[in-house]
Protein backbone atom coordinates (compact mmCIF):
# COMPACT_ATOMS: atom_id res chain seq x y z
CA UNK A 1 0.00 0.00 0.00
CA UNK A 2 1.25 3.64 -0.71
CA UNK A 3 0.06 5.79 1.97
CA UNK A 4 0.28 9.85 1.68
CA UNK A 5 0.65 12.31 5.00
CA UNK A 6 -0.25 15.56 4.22
CA UNK A 7 2.10 15.60 1.37
CA UNK A 8 2.99 19.19 0.43
CA UNK A 9 6.04 20.34 -2.02
CA UNK A 10 6.74 23.99 -2.56
CA UNK A 11 9.02 24.62 -5.23
CA UNK A 12 10.16 28.13 -4.35
CA UNK A 13 7.29 30.90 -3.76
CA UNK A 14 5.20 27.45 -5.69
CA UNK A 15 3.06 25.11 -4.02
CA UNK A 16 2.87 22.44 -6.32
CA UNK A 17 1.49 19.78 -3.55
CA UNK A 18 -0.29 21.06 -0.47
CA UNK A 19 -1.04 18.90 2.13
CA UNK A 20 -2.22 15.82 0.39
CA UNK A 21 -3.49 12.21 2.26
CA UNK A 22 -4.31 9.68 0.54
CA UNK A 23 -4.17 5.98 0.55
CA UNK A 24 -3.12 3.52 -2.49
CA UNK A 25 -4.32 -0.24 -2.01
CA UNK A 26 -3.21 -3.52 -3.49
CA UNK A 27 -5.51 -5.30 -5.64
CA UNK A 28 -7.00 -2.62 -7.32
CA UNK A 29 -6.29 0.00 -10.24
CA UNK A 30 -6.00 3.27 -8.40
CA UNK A 31 -6.49 6.36 -11.27
CA UNK A 32 -4.81 9.54 -10.12
CA UNK A 33 -6.56 12.12 -12.14
CA UNK A 34 -5.86 16.01 -12.01
CA UNK A 35 -5.51 18.59 -15.14
CA UNK A 36 -2.06 19.28 -16.13
CA UNK A 37 0.27 20.76 -12.95
CA UNK A 38 -1.95 19.18 -10.73
CA UNK A 39 0.83 17.74 -9.15
CA UNK A 40 0.88 14.20 -10.43
CA UNK A 41 3.70 14.24 -11.33
CA UNK A 42 5.62 15.74 -8.34
CA UNK A 43 4.11 13.35 -6.22
CA UNK A 44 4.77 10.33 -7.55
CA UNK A 45 8.20 11.53 -7.66
CA UNK A 46 7.96 11.68 -3.84
CA UNK A 47 6.73 8.32 -3.66
CA UNK A 48 9.80 7.17 -5.16
CA UNK A 49 11.88 8.83 -3.44
CA UNK A 50 12.67 11.25 -6.23
CA UNK A 51 11.83 14.63 -4.81
CA UNK A 52 11.95 15.24 -0.56
CA UNK A 53 8.47 16.45 0.64
CA UNK A 54 8.18 19.81 2.18
CA UNK A 55 6.35 18.52 4.64
CA UNK A 56 4.30 15.42 5.14
CA UNK A 57 5.59 11.97 4.41
CA UNK A 58 4.77 9.20 1.58
CA UNK A 59 5.36 5.73 2.27
CA UNK A 60 5.28 2.21 0.74
CA UNK A 61 4.50 -0.75 2.32
CA UNK A 62 5.11 1.51 5.83
CA UNK A 63 8.16 2.98 4.78
CA UNK A 64 9.80 5.84 3.06
CA UNK A 65 10.96 4.49 -0.95
CA UNK A 66 14.33 5.00 0.50
CA UNK A 67 14.56 3.15 3.60
CA UNK A 68 12.65 0.32 1.59
CA UNK A 69 14.99 -2.76 1.24
CA UNK A 70 15.73 -3.63 -1.84
CA UNK A 71 13.31 -0.66 -2.76
CA UNK A 72 14.21 -1.02 -6.52
CA UNK A 73 13.18 -4.89 -6.63
CA UNK A 74 9.65 -3.64 -4.97
CA UNK A 75 8.51 -0.65 -6.57
CA UNK A 76 8.20 -0.17 -10.58
CA UNK A 77 7.77 3.03 -12.22
CA UNK A 78 7.25 4.76 -16.01
CA UNK A 79 7.80 8.22 -14.99
CA UNK A 80 9.21 9.56 -18.45
CA UNK A 81 9.26 7.48 -21.30
CA UNK A 82 11.90 9.21 -22.56
CA UNK A 83 14.58 8.85 -19.95
CA UNK A 84 16.20 6.18 -21.77
CA UNK A 85 19.73 6.01 -23.46
CA UNK A 86 18.73 5.80 -27.23
CA UNK A 87 22.32 5.08 -28.40
CA UNK A 88 21.29 2.08 -27.13
CA UNK A 89 18.86 -0.72 -28.09
CA UNK A 90 15.25 -1.95 -26.33
CA UNK A 91 16.91 -4.80 -24.99
CA UNK A 92 20.40 -3.80 -24.33
CA UNK A 93 18.33 -0.50 -22.23
CA UNK A 94 16.49 -3.23 -20.30
CA UNK A 95 19.55 -5.42 -19.61
CA UNK A 96 22.13 -2.60 -18.15
CA UNK A 97 18.34 -2.33 -15.82
CA UNK A 98 18.28 -5.82 -14.70
CA UNK A 99 22.13 -5.94 -14.14
CA UNK A 100 21.96 -3.10 -11.73
CA UNK A 101 19.55 -4.73 -9.29
CA UNK A 102 20.97 -8.33 -10.00
CA UNK A 103 17.51 -9.81 -12.43
CA UNK A 104 18.26 -12.44 -14.89
CA UNK A 105 18.83 -11.89 -18.75
CA UNK A 106 16.00 -14.01 -19.51
CA UNK A 107 13.84 -11.65 -17.81
CA UNK A 108 14.31 -8.61 -20.33
CA UNK A 109 13.05 -11.02 -22.87
CA UNK A 110 10.49 -11.97 -21.08
CA UNK A 111 8.98 -8.46 -20.51
CA UNK A 112 9.81 -7.84 -24.07
CA UNK A 113 7.32 -10.28 -24.76
CA UNK A 114 5.15 -8.84 -22.74
CA UNK A 115 5.25 -5.20 -24.18
CA UNK A 116 4.99 -6.69 -27.58
CA UNK A 117 8.64 -5.40 -28.44
CA UNK A 118 10.36 -8.77 -28.98
CA UNK A 119 10.43 -7.70 -32.77
CA UNK A 120 12.70 -4.38 -32.76
CA UNK A 121 14.12 -5.57 -29.82
CA UNK A 122 17.73 -5.15 -31.12
CA UNK A 123 16.93 -1.47 -32.76
CA UNK A 124 17.67 1.41 -31.48
CA UNK A 125 15.78 3.55 -29.03
CA UNK A 126 15.83 6.76 -29.79
CA UNK A 127 14.18 5.47 -33.75
CA UNK A 128 11.15 4.53 -31.78
CA UNK A 129 7.98 6.12 -31.55
CA UNK A 130 6.35 7.77 -29.23
CA UNK A 131 3.83 4.87 -28.44
CA UNK A 132 7.23 2.09 -28.42
CA UNK A 133 8.63 4.38 -26.00
CA UNK A 134 5.82 4.41 -23.82
CA UNK A 135 6.11 0.12 -24.30
CA UNK A 136 9.87 -0.03 -23.56
CA UNK A 137 9.53 2.05 -20.30
CA UNK A 138 6.35 -0.18 -19.08
CA UNK A 139 8.60 -3.35 -19.85
CA UNK A 140 11.64 -1.58 -17.76
CA UNK A 141 8.89 -1.26 -15.14
CA UNK A 142 7.47 -4.85 -14.90
CA UNK A 143 11.17 -5.80 -15.35
CA UNK A 144 11.30 -6.91 -11.65
CA UNK A 145 7.54 -8.31 -11.04
CA UNK A 146 7.14 -5.71 -8.39
CA UNK A 147 4.54 -5.86 -6.28
CA UNK A 148 3.91 -1.65 -6.36
CA UNK A 149 3.82 -0.19 -9.58
CA UNK A 150 3.42 3.22 -10.47
CA UNK A 151 2.73 4.83 -14.09
CA UNK A 152 2.66 8.59 -14.89
CA UNK A 153 0.94 9.04 -18.00
CA UNK A 154 0.98 5.87 -19.46
CA UNK A 155 -0.77 5.48 -22.31
CA UNK A 156 0.34 8.69 -23.60
CA UNK A 157 1.41 8.30 -27.58
CA UNK A 158 -0.32 5.06 -27.98
CA UNK A 159 -2.65 4.13 -30.31
CA UNK A 160 -6.33 2.80 -29.41
CA UNK A 161 -5.22 -1.13 -29.84
CA UNK A 162 -2.23 0.01 -27.13
CA UNK A 163 -4.44 1.76 -24.88
CA UNK A 164 -6.55 -1.61 -24.77
CA UNK A 165 -3.86 -2.79 -24.14
CA UNK A 166 -2.54 -1.28 -20.90
CA UNK A 167 -5.82 -0.79 -19.77
CA UNK A 168 -5.46 -4.72 -19.88
CA UNK A 169 -2.06 -4.88 -18.48
CA UNK A 170 -3.22 -2.52 -15.41
CA UNK A 171 -6.40 -4.59 -14.43
CA UNK A 172 -4.27 -8.04 -14.62
CA UNK A 173 -1.88 -6.97 -12.58
CA UNK A 174 -4.33 -5.45 -9.86
CA UNK A 175 -5.71 -8.35 -10.54
CA UNK A 176 -2.67 -10.66 -9.02
CA UNK A 177 -2.83 -8.45 -6.17
CA UNK A 178 -0.45 -5.84 -6.83
CA UNK A 179 -0.83 -2.24 -6.06
CA UNK A 180 -1.39 -0.39 -9.23
CA UNK A 181 -1.20 3.53 -9.44
CA UNK A 182 -1.85 4.96 -12.43
CA UNK A 183 -2.05 9.08 -13.50
CA UNK A 184 -3.77 10.59 -16.04
CA UNK A 185 -5.87 13.62 -17.15
CA UNK A 186 -8.16 12.05 -19.33
CA UNK A 187 -11.51 10.81 -17.15
CA UNK A 188 -12.92 8.56 -19.48
CA UNK A 189 -10.33 6.36 -20.02
CA UNK A 190 -9.54 6.13 -16.02
CA UNK A 191 -13.54 5.35 -15.59
CA UNK A 192 -12.77 2.35 -17.94
CA UNK A 193 -9.56 1.37 -16.17
CA UNK A 194 -9.26 2.30 -12.78
CA UNK A 195 -11.54 0.91 -9.22
CA UNK A 196 -10.62 3.81 -7.28
CA UNK A 197 -10.10 7.68 -8.54
CA UNK A 198 -8.52 10.15 -6.66
CA UNK A 199 -8.58 13.72 -8.39
CA UNK A 200 -6.46 16.63 -7.57
CA UNK A 201 -6.19 19.73 -8.72
CA UNK A 202 -3.45 22.67 -7.94
CA UNK A 203 -1.91 20.47 -5.57
CA UNK A 204 -4.81 19.73 -3.17
CA UNK A 205 -7.38 16.75 -3.19
CA UNK A 206 -10.99 17.18 -5.04
CA UNK A 207 -12.16 13.51 -4.56
CA UNK A 208 -10.82 10.12 -3.53
CA UNK A 209 -13.62 7.45 -3.98
CA UNK A 210 -14.18 4.06 -6.03
CA UNK A 211 -15.21 4.83 -9.32
CA UNK A 212 -18.90 3.25 -9.08
CA UNK A 213 -18.80 5.75 -6.47
CA UNK A 214 -18.00 8.54 -8.43
CA UNK A 215 -20.08 7.31 -11.22
CA UNK A 216 -23.15 7.22 -9.36
CA UNK A 217 -22.74 10.52 -8.11
CA UNK A 218 -21.66 12.18 -11.18
CA UNK A 219 -23.73 10.52 -14.23
CA UNK A 220 -26.91 11.80 -12.74
CA UNK A 221 -30.04 13.16 -15.12
CA UNK A 222 -30.89 16.99 -15.55
CA UNK A 223 -32.98 18.52 -17.65
CA UNK A 224 -32.06 21.65 -19.95
CA UNK A 225 -34.90 23.96 -20.26
CA UNK A 226 -35.27 26.54 -22.75
CA UNK A 227 -37.57 30.20 -22.39
CA UNK A 228 -37.84 32.41 -25.31
CA UNK A 229 -34.47 34.00 -25.99
CA UNK A 230 -35.96 37.55 -26.35
CA UNK A 231 -37.65 37.19 -23.05
CA UNK A 232 -35.19 37.68 -20.13
CA UNK A 233 -37.20 37.98 -17.11
CA UNK A 234 -39.54 34.45 -17.91
CA UNK A 235 -36.16 32.85 -17.54
CA UNK A 236 -35.62 34.39 -13.92
CA UNK A 237 -39.43 33.65 -13.75
CA UNK A 238 -38.74 30.29 -14.32
CA UNK A 239 -35.40 29.95 -12.47
CA UNK A 240 -36.96 31.33 -8.86
CA UNK A 241 -39.83 29.20 -9.35
CA UNK A 242 -37.35 25.68 -9.71
CA UNK A 243 -35.15 27.10 -7.02
CA UNK A 244 -37.91 27.93 -4.73
CA UNK A 245 -39.15 24.12 -5.69
CA UNK A 246 -36.43 22.67 -4.24
CA UNK A 247 -34.29 22.33 -7.33
CA UNK A 248 -31.02 22.95 -8.69
CA UNK A 249 -30.36 25.85 -11.79
CA UNK A 250 -27.70 26.51 -13.27
CA UNK A 251 -27.45 28.89 -16.37
CA UNK A 252 -25.57 27.66 -19.37
CA UNK A 253 -24.10 29.39 -22.11
CA UNK A 254 -26.06 29.24 -25.00
CA UNK A 255 -29.10 30.85 -22.49
CA UNK A 256 -30.69 27.69 -21.60
CA UNK A 257 -31.12 26.06 -17.99
CA UNK A 258 -29.36 23.04 -16.36
CA UNK A 259 -31.87 21.73 -13.86
CA UNK A 260 -31.21 19.12 -11.44
CA UNK A 261 -33.07 17.46 -8.96
CA UNK A 262 -36.89 17.63 -10.33
CA UNK A 263 -38.78 15.37 -12.28
CA UNK A 264 -39.49 16.72 -16.09
CA UNK A 265 -43.13 16.60 -15.36
CA UNK A 266 -42.92 18.61 -12.57
CA UNK A 267 -40.75 21.22 -14.09
CA UNK A 268 -43.04 21.77 -16.71
CA UNK A 269 -45.48 21.78 -13.95
CA UNK A 270 -44.04 24.55 -12.19
CA UNK A 271 -43.28 26.24 -15.32
CA UNK A 272 -47.12 26.28 -16.18
CA UNK A 273 -48.04 27.47 -12.64
CA UNK A 274 -45.63 30.53 -13.45
CA UNK A 275 -46.91 31.60 -16.38
CA UNK A 276 -43.79 30.89 -18.23
CA UNK A 277 -43.20 29.71 -22.11
CA UNK A 278 -40.84 27.23 -22.91
CA UNK A 279 -39.12 26.42 -25.97
CA UNK A 280 -37.04 23.28 -24.47
CA UNK A 281 -37.70 20.94 -21.86
CA UNK A 282 -35.42 17.71 -22.37
CA UNK A 283 -34.07 15.12 -20.35
CA UNK A 284 -30.10 14.84 -20.66
CA UNK A 285 -27.00 12.75 -18.92
CA UNK A 286 -24.31 14.35 -17.38
CA UNK A 287 -21.05 12.42 -18.77
CA UNK A 288 -18.01 11.66 -16.64
CA UNK A 289 -15.61 13.59 -18.57
CA UNK A 290 -18.44 16.66 -17.29
CA UNK A 291 -18.55 16.15 -13.89
CA UNK A 292 -14.26 16.04 -13.94
CA UNK A 293 -14.05 18.99 -15.95
CA UNK A 294 -16.36 20.18 -13.53
CA UNK A 295 -14.56 18.98 -10.47
CA UNK A 296 -11.36 20.58 -12.00
CA UNK A 297 -12.32 23.68 -13.54
CA UNK A 298 -11.23 25.78 -11.03
CA UNK A 299 -7.99 24.25 -11.01
CA UNK A 300 -6.71 24.56 -14.67
CA UNK A 301 -3.53 26.54 -15.00
CA UNK A 302 -3.85 26.81 -18.95
CA UNK A 303 -7.03 26.92 -20.80
CA UNK A 304 -7.25 28.37 -24.27
CA UNK A 305 -9.31 31.50 -25.00
CA UNK A 306 -11.34 29.46 -27.11
CA UNK A 307 -12.94 27.23 -24.10
CA UNK A 308 -14.58 30.58 -23.10
CA UNK A 309 -16.41 30.77 -26.54
CA UNK A 310 -17.59 26.77 -26.86
CA UNK A 311 -18.87 27.13 -23.49
CA UNK A 312 -16.15 24.98 -21.52
CA UNK A 313 -16.42 27.23 -18.70
CA UNK A 314 -19.38 27.28 -16.71
CA UNK A 315 -20.94 29.62 -14.46
CA UNK A 316 -20.65 28.55 -10.91
CA UNK A 317 -24.14 27.15 -9.44
CA UNK A 318 -25.48 27.88 -6.34
CA UNK A 319 -23.51 25.99 -3.34
CA UNK A 320 -20.57 25.42 -5.17
CA UNK A 321 -17.98 23.77 -3.47
CA UNK A 322 -14.53 23.39 -3.11
CA UNK A 323 -11.67 20.63 -2.06
CA UNK A 324 -12.81 17.26 -0.01
CA UNK A 325 -14.11 18.41 3.27
CA UNK A 326 -10.97 18.33 5.51
CA UNK A 327 -8.75 19.02 2.94
CA UNK A 328 -10.38 23.01 1.93
CA UNK A 329 -6.94 24.77 3.41
CA UNK A 330 -5.71 28.03 1.90
CA UNK A 331 -2.16 28.15 -0.24
CA UNK A 332 -1.34 31.50 0.24
CA UNK A 333 1.14 31.27 -2.61
CA UNK A 334 -1.56 29.31 -4.97
CA UNK A 335 -5.12 31.12 -4.75
CA UNK A 336 -8.06 28.90 -5.25
CA UNK A 337 -10.10 30.43 -7.97
CA UNK A 338 -12.36 27.79 -8.27
CA UNK A 339 -15.40 26.31 -7.61
CA UNK A 340 -16.95 22.65 -7.59
CA UNK A 341 -20.11 22.20 -9.00
CA UNK A 342 -22.18 19.46 -6.79
CA UNK A 343 -23.96 16.57 -8.89
CA UNK A 344 -28.11 16.71 -8.47
CA UNK A 345 -29.17 14.84 -4.96
CA UNK A 346 -29.62 11.25 -5.14
CA UNK A 347 -32.60 10.08 -3.99
CA UNK A 348 -31.98 9.56 -0.07
CA UNK A 349 -28.97 11.40 0.12
CA UNK A 350 -28.37 15.09 0.75
CA UNK A 351 -26.43 16.65 -2.26
CA UNK A 352 -23.67 17.70 0.17
CA UNK A 353 -22.94 14.30 0.82
CA UNK A 354 -20.73 13.73 -2.52
CA UNK A 355 -17.29 14.53 -2.62
CA UNK A 356 -16.62 13.33 0.95
CA UNK A 357 -13.60 10.94 0.57
CA UNK A 358 -14.69 7.28 0.85
CA UNK A 359 -13.94 5.85 4.45
CA UNK A 360 -10.65 4.24 4.27
CA UNK A 361 -11.56 0.44 3.34
CA UNK A 362 -9.86 -2.24 5.47
CA UNK A 363 -6.42 -2.92 3.76
CA UNK A 364 -3.00 -4.69 4.43
CA UNK A 365 -0.35 -3.23 5.63
CA UNK A 366 3.34 -4.17 6.12
CA UNK A 367 6.18 -3.90 3.40
CA UNK A 368 4.80 -5.25 -0.37
CA UNK A 369 6.58 -8.31 -0.63
CA UNK A 370 7.84 -9.42 -3.51
CA UNK A 371 6.95 -12.30 -6.23
CA UNK A 372 8.72 -15.47 -4.81
CA UNK A 373 9.78 -16.99 -8.36
CA UNK A 374 10.52 -13.92 -10.03
CA UNK A 375 13.39 -10.80 -9.28
CA UNK A 376 11.99 -7.33 -9.50
CA UNK A 377 12.90 -4.38 -10.58
CA UNK A 378 14.07 -0.90 -10.13
CA UNK A 379 11.70 2.02 -10.78
CA UNK A 380 12.28 3.14 -14.53
CA UNK A 381 11.54 6.46 -13.92
CA UNK A 382 13.76 9.87 -14.61
CA UNK A 383 16.72 9.48 -12.67
CA UNK A 384 16.99 13.65 -12.93
CA UNK A 385 17.28 15.00 -9.51
CA UNK A 386 14.73 17.63 -8.63
CA UNK A 387 17.33 20.37 -8.74
CA UNK A 388 17.77 19.72 -12.23
CA UNK A 389 14.22 19.93 -13.40
N1 LIG B 1 11.28 21.57 -10.42
C1 LIG B 1 10.25 22.41 -10.43
N2 LIG B 1 10.43 23.72 -10.17
C2 LIG B 1 9.41 24.60 -10.14
N3 LIG B 1 8.12 24.25 -10.35
C3 LIG B 1 7.86 22.97 -10.61
C4 LIG B 1 8.90 21.97 -10.66
N4 LIG B 1 8.31 20.77 -10.92
C5 LIG B 1 6.99 21.00 -11.04
N5 LIG B 1 6.73 22.31 -10.86
C6 LIG B 1 5.40 22.95 -10.88
O1 LIG B 1 4.56 22.26 -9.99
C7 LIG B 1 3.26 22.14 -10.54
C8 LIG B 1 2.87 20.67 -10.60
O2 LIG B 1 3.62 20.06 -11.65
P1 LIG B 1 3.48 18.52 -12.01
O3 LIG B 1 4.41 18.23 -13.14
O4 LIG B 1 3.63 17.71 -10.79
O5 LIG B 1 1.97 18.44 -12.50
P2 LIG B 1 1.22 17.29 -13.30
O6 LIG B 1 -0.11 17.12 -12.66
O7 LIG B 1 2.08 16.09 -13.39
O8 LIG B 1 1.05 17.96 -14.73
P3 LIG B 1 1.07 17.30 -16.21
O9 LIG B 1 -0.23 16.55 -16.35
O10 LIG B 1 1.14 18.50 -17.09
O11 LIG B 1 2.27 16.43 -16.30
C9 LIG B 1 3.28 22.81 -11.90
O12 LIG B 1 2.79 24.11 -11.76
C10 LIG B 1 4.74 22.82 -12.25
O13 LIG B 1 5.04 23.91 -13.08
Amino acid sequence: MIEAVGLTKRYGAKTAVYNLSFQVRPGLVTGFLGPNGAGKSTTMRMILGLDQPSGGHVTIGGRPFKQLPNAPRQVGALLDAKAVHGGRSARNHLLSLAQLSGIPARRVDEVLGVVGLQEVAKKRSKGFSLGMGQRLGIAAALLGDPQVLLFDEPVNGLDPEGILWVRNLMKQLAAEGRTVFVSSHLMSEMALTADHLIVIGRGQLLSDMSVRDFISANSADFARVRTPQTEAEQREKLSAALTEAGGQVMPEPDGALRVTGLPLPRISDLAHEADVRLWELSPHQASLEEAYMRMTQGAVDYRSTADQKAGLMQQPPMGAMGPVPGHEQQIPEVPQQGFYAPPPPQPGQHPDAQGTPAPPAAAPGGPAPAAPSSPTAPPAGPTTSEDAR
